[in-house]
């Protein structure tokens, strides 16, 4: 990250010296983040969480050194000159950001379609600049960018703006050329289609066809006779404020995507409702919960909207939309192709595939940074942490799911909460967060020993924390034992010991947790993942 501010202030003009309190002399471990507009993870380490450069007005191009800035989460460039245009790879240069203000600058030229791709981001604002062209589908589909993150852009067209409707004599001329000459060619096929097909070819063409157009007509007659049972139990209000938060997705889209919530999709049960694989017709897959009664889980269905829908972080498992449609409720997450991590530490004779220690940390840094980011970033508690909200994708990063018990530890976080009913349930209870530091230290147990952590305890009660950690080490998973990871599991035991301490306030806070935790271990995930870049060249 030091590398990284000083290519970002190299490549930038600074007028008004506000980067000349950037000293780089300097060599000790979090001096970068007393730096003006640096704020870090942790004061004591130098690793870069926002960079705010608000208002300097600084001249150049999009600084590309952001990108060594691997954890940085937002990028506030707003109120400067910055010229050229935004770059096209934006996605690598920022691929965990969730806030991105680009806005009253003077960037110019169309805006990358991969800034989609940058899929943590809650918060982009290209406003006031001097952008031009369509606005790219991909981006305009991210519903929780609104209007006012486009407005002032000269040429900036299509939704959530006005539509692209103006062109220039020359594109009328070529249009009206390309118009001209497709209709010759289609009139030229319609004649010969009507005079030389045989019309039994067409026939046989025609019932190919009907299987789909079938499935389609039944989905839409289902949802007919539902709606026709319907009766509204919520106000328009409160669905318009969750589109909000995430898209709303139709009931045929859904039903078509899991084969009539076929029993061959079904991936799993839960409390709330049943879960099914879903393929959209451009190939993504989701996981589709459809709840068993809309009522019983109401505030459940809100919270995770409200929370997974709305806020995008690499350890979360994203949100992609909801339906509310009849009596039907459902929430279409991210398919993780790993399924949940209970699976994998609790598996099947049949499936006895072990998690290798390497993998286990990344799974355990992964938890942390993503409880830690709650914790101090968006001051929610999740309070039902356990190895099966853990999902696993397909490179083994852990997502933390099923947020219907999270509490808000700030009741008026943001005007946005205000919901007409009992969902925002701002909790005073003093070390409520402690809930999840226990709940934390407990997946750590069970993801060492892969046992649940009551089995683990039971015999250890009444004996100090030495003893107790040796009895832990008794009980660790067979196959990481004398691997020459040992020291590494008993540290982990050690920061798992002390997530479960009885005295709550003498646990650690999560952000303590995923500090201590990645100074141990974040530069070896760093280490392994350049050297396995490095051997792809
Ligand atoms: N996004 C997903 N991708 C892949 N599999 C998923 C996904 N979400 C859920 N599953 C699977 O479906 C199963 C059921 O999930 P669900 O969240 O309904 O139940 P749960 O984790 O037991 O929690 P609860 O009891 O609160 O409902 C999970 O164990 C998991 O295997």
């Amino acid at each position: 990250d030091i590398y990284c501010l000083r290519s970002i202030k190299k490549s930038l003009e600074d007028p008004n010296g506000y980067l000349s309190s950037w000293n780089f002399d300097n060599n000790t471990e979090g001096f970068i983040c007393k730096f003006t507009g640096v704020n870090c993870w942790h004061d004591d380490e130098n690793r870069v969480l926002y960079l705010n450069l608000t208002n300097m007005g600084l001249k150049g191009q999009f600084p590309r050194g952001i990108q060594n800035c691997t954890s940085l989460s937002g990028l506030y460039l707003r109120r400067n000159q910055l010229s050229g245009p935004i770059p096209s790879d934006i996605s690598k240069l920022l691929p965990f950001v969730t806030s991105l203000d680009l806005s009253s600058n003077r960037f110019s030229g169309e805006i990358p379609t991969g800034i989609a791709n940058c899929t943590y981001l809650n918060v982009l604002r290209l406003d006031n600049n001097q952008l031009s062209g369509k606005i790219p589908q991909s981006i305009a589909l991210m519903n929780r960018l609104k209007e006012s993150s486009f407005a002032n852009n000269g040429g900036l067209c299509g939704a959530p703006l006005a539509p692209c409707m103006h062109k220039t004599l020359y594109n009328s001329f070529k249009e009206g050329a390309i118009i001209g000459y497709s209709f010759s060619v289609t009139s030229f096929i319609v004649i010969y289609l009507s005079y030389c097909v045989p019309w039994a070819l067409i026939i046989k063409k025609r019932k190919k066809n009907r299987p789909k157009k079938v499935k389609q007509m039944v989905a839409n007659q289902i949802c007919q006779s539902l709606a026709e049972n319907y009766t509204q139990r919520e106000s328009q209000e409160i669905f318009k404020l969750l589109e909000r938060f995430s898209s709303r997705m139709s009931l045929v889209e859904l039903y078509n995507a899991t084969e009539c919530f076929g029993m061959d999709n079904d991936i799993g049960i839960g409390k709330m409702g049943m879960t099914y694989k879903a393929t959209l017709p451009n190939g993504w897959f989701l996981a589709v919960k459809r709840l068993y009664d809309p009522d019983l889980f109401k505030r459940q269905f809100v919270l995770e909207i409200m929370i997974l829908g709305r806020y995008r972080h690499r350890n979360m498992l994203p949100l992609l939309g909801f339906c509310i449609e009849k009596e039907e409720r459902l929430l279409a997450y991210q398919y993780m192709s790993n399924g949940s991590l209970s699976h994998w530490l609790q598996p099947l004779e049949s499936e006895a595939i072990r998690l290798e220690w390497p993998v286990r940390v990344k799974i355990a840094l992964g938890i942390a940074r993503g409880l830690s980011w709650l914790h101090h970033e968006l001051y929610i508690v999740h309070l039902r942490l356990c190895s099966e909200c853990i999902l696993l994708d397909q490179n083994f990063d852990p997502k933390i799911s099923n947020f219907g018990d999270a509490k808000f530890m700030s009741p008026n976080l943001d005007d946005d909460f205000d919901l007409s009913f009992e969902v925002n349930n701002g909790s005073d209870e003093v070390g409520i967060e402690k809930k999840d530091v226990y709940d934390f230290g407990s997946v750590i147990f069970e993801l060492i020993t892969g046992k649940k952590f009551g089995q683990v305890t039971d015999f250890l009660i009444g004996t100090d924390q030495s003893s107790s950690l040796l009895g832990f080490y008794e009980s660790i998973d067979d196959s990481l034992i004398g691997k020459g990871f040992d020291n590494e599991i008993f540290t982990l035991l050690k920061i798992a010991s002390d997530c479960v301490e009885g005295v709550l306030e003498e646990r650690p806070t999560m952000l303590e947790v995923y500090n201590k935790m990645s100074a141990i271990w974040e530069r070896h995930e760093l280490m392994e993942s350049s050297k396995s870049d490095m051997s792809k060249h």
